[in-house]
């Protein structure tokens, strides 16, 4: 109908009045309420701009998705995932935020928090390797979102550098949460929201997503199913590869860094430091029963002197060195 052409769509906007009852705004958005600028980048299936809103002036990052290629390619499974999941993780620093989704007759549209520092993947090859405060702080920024994603029943599944980008303020924003695994909601009895235990479901068996090579979990590789533990697997490939440059498992192909992971089959270079070895030691478990868990990892001593809650997010990024 019509409002497709002019690619209004209903987002919501969810406002508290004074006693704090909410109140929702319903905000019509669409193309023609944004200039777009350059290219931020590309993905398979995506194209992400630079855009402004017109009548506020806020930058933000515009995801474009070419519908007859989302169809052709049967991606409409994770675009509605990537939507929903983003539309759960409302409320953290350390998740890139979802305002709007529109759409008009050629293409979709997510528009997200604009990340000007880009991948933490190019900024950690141009440094080579990070030192350990700063691992400590962009280590603890990321355990500290992967708490909130678990709280909210959300798997991530492909965490990496490339998924972690940077705000203006050279903090981390969790991105790419197409291939995330969400929990089924339950309300208990007070109405309060719980999330079924991530067992293993049939249908996680038939699940054919693999996440990204070297930080896939052995548990994903041997018995096809992921669990919030998958998440803490990757965590520990990206704190190794912080310090050491590169990550734990990598070989030729594919098949050989599955080998490896498998055969938990890797090494710390020379003049790793000792904490950090003893934490990565301790993520790097082959069975997720025995892995560290969220809460131990926090209390690591790797974090000492680290203030974790709204302190981690408002001070200041280490300069990178
Ligand atoms: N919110 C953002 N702010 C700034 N740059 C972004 C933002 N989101 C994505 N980008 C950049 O745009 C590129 C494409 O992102 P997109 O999520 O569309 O595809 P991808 O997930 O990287 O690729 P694929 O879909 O193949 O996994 C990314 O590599 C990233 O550098
Ligand atoms: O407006 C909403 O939020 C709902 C729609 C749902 C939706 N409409 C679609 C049309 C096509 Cl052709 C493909 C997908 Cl994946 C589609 N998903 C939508 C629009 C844009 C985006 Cl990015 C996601 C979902």
């Amino acid at each position: 109908e019509d409002w497709q052409e002019r690619g209004a769509a209903v987002g919501v906007k969810k406002e508290y009045d004074a006693d704090g009852r909410v109140s929702i705004k319903p905000v019509k958005k669409g193309v023609k309420d944004f200039n777009f600028g350059r290219t931020l980048g590309e993905g398979s299936y995506s194209t992400v701009l630079a855009a402004t809103d017109r009548s506020t002036g806020k930058d933000y990052a515009i995801k474009v998705l070419d519908k007859r290629h989302i169809i052709k390619e049967k991606k409409v499974k994770y675009v509605n995932i990537e939507r929903d999941t983003l539309n759960r993780l409302t409320d953290h620093p350390g998740v890139v935020r979802l305002y709007y989704t529109f759409q008009d007759e050629r293409s979709l549209y997510f528009v997200l928090d604009l990340c000007p520092g880009g991948e933490l993947l190019g900024v950690l090859k141009r440094m080579s390797t990070f030192d350990e405060e700063c691992t400590q702080f962009y280590g603890a920024q990321i355990l500290d979102t992967i708490e909130y994603m678990h709280s909210r029943g959300v798997i991530h599944r492909d965490l990496k550098p490339e998924n972690l980008l940077l705000d203006e303020n050279k903090h981390i924003k969790v991105t790419d949460f197409g291939t995330a695994k969400l929990l089924p909601e339950r309300k208990d009895m007070e109405g309060r929201v719980d999330f079924e235990p991530d067992a293993t479901s049939d249908e996680n068996r038939a699940n054919s997503f693999v996440g990204t090579a070297e930080y896939v979990s052995p548990e994903l590789l041997t018995d096809k199913n992921a669990c919030k533990a998958s998440d803490l697997w990757a965590f520990g490939c990206i704190i190794y590869q912080l310090l050491a440059g590169r990550p734990p498992f990598k070989a030729s192909n594919d098949y050989q860094t599955f080998q490896k992971i498998v055969n938990l089959d890797y090494d710390f270079p020379r003049g790793f430091p000792d904490l950090a070895r003893d934490l990565v030691e301790r993520l790097l478990v082959l069975d997720p029963q025995r892995r560290l868990s969220l809460e131990h990892a926090r209390n690591h001593p790797f974090f000492n002197g680290i203030q974790w809650g709204r302190g981690l997010w408002q001070q200041k990024a280490p300069r990178l060195k």
